[in-house]
């Protein structure tokens, strides 16, 4: 065996588990963490799966800034998370720049568009941890270095493999250690964090450390179970968990919820067992 072959931690609770939030009795809703996701249109469900992913692993507050024209679809079937219209880009910028808003995901659900990839970049701007999935990585098919230029906070891509082809051009094998070496061949020219999604998922940082996650059953392969992924990743970002270890944490609890519900898992199902994960790994 070569002994170049990049080095990897096995994802467990010891690496990230300790950083865990948990609300005392200072907290209030912003300071427990606000996510803002974009919300897209015809899609609508991916980012509402997102929203109520993010808002059970802990934000204090989720909202879904939504198309002025796609409002009631979206209010229609939120409660707790908010949908924030917005009937101009001008309108849509302002949410992005409240200044409570502690991280972003863009992506599920948002469409490839020029509109997708100049929210994606006035995310970045803020300088605020950023979670780019879906659409928003194919908004940026072979346009990586776009992307690495704008970003200067946090930021967190869950590619699948085919959208990691798609935005680096690279498709990936599944031969582990060749897998992790693309991935951070990934992080390293873009300078965010990768979760190269997969039955092992591959997170992966810039500065070399790689975690991989194996606590992830077949059942995940579900429409939306990468949404609530986002989701739950950009959870512990507004709630001041680093990159990498809110990746792991959130790929993780992600699986276990999965092996908690077992047999017919559907991507609802997942936000609703976070809380039990959490409960275990905060007590
Ligand atoms: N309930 C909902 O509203 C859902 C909305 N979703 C949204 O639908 C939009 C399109 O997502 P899709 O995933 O359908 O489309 P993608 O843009 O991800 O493309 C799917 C295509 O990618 C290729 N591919 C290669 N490797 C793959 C892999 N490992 N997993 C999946 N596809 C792979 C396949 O050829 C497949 O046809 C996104 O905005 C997504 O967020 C989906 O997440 C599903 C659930
Ligand atoms: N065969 C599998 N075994 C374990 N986990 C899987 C498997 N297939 C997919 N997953 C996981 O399920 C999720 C699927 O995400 P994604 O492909 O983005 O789906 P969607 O776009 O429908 O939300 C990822 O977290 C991935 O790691």
């Amino acid at each position: 065996m070569p002994n170049d072959q990049p080095s990897y931690q096995p994802n467990s609770p010891a690496l990230w588990q300790s950083l865990l939030p948990k609300p005392d009795a200072s907290s209030h809703k912003y300071s427990r963490g606000y996510v803002l996701i974009q919300g897209g249109y015809p899609v609508t469900g991916a980012a509402r799966l997102a929203g109520l992913a993010a808002a059970r692993s802990g934000a204090g507050i989720t909202a879904i800034a939504v198309p002025e024209h796609a409002f009631s679809i979206y209010a229609s079937q939120l409660l707790s998370i908010m949908a924030k219209p917005y009937a101009s880009t001008p309108e849509l910028y302002a949410l992005i720049d409240d200044q409570r808003v502690g991280a972003f995901l863009i992506g599920p659900g948002a469409d490839n568009t020029e509109e997708t990839r100049q929210t994606t970049l006035t995310m970045l701007q803020t300088g605020k941890p950023v979670v780019i999935d879906a659409d928003a990585l194919t908004a940026f098919a072979m346009q990586a270095d776009r992307l690495s230029k704008a970003i200067s906070g946090p930021c967190v891509l869950t590619p699948h493999d085919g959208e990691f082809q798609r935005l680096l051009g690279v498709k990936p094998t599944i031969e582990l250690h060749e897998r992790i070496q693309q991935a951070l061949t990934a992080s390293r020219q873009i300078h965010a964090v990768i979760l190269l999604k997969g039955a092992k998922s591959i997170i992966a940082a810039p500065d070399g450390k790689v975690i991989v996650n194996e606590n992830a059953p077949p059942t995940l392969a579900t429409a939306g179970a990468g949404d609530v992924l986002a989701g739950m990743i950009a959870s512990l970002l507004a709630q001041g968990v680093p990159a990498l270890e809110a990746s792991a944490a959130a790929a993780w609890i992600h699986g276990e919820a999965a092996r908690l519900f077992g047999t017919g898992l559907i991507a609802e199902d997942l936000p609703e067992l976070v809380p039990q994960v959490l409960e275990s790994l905060i007590a």
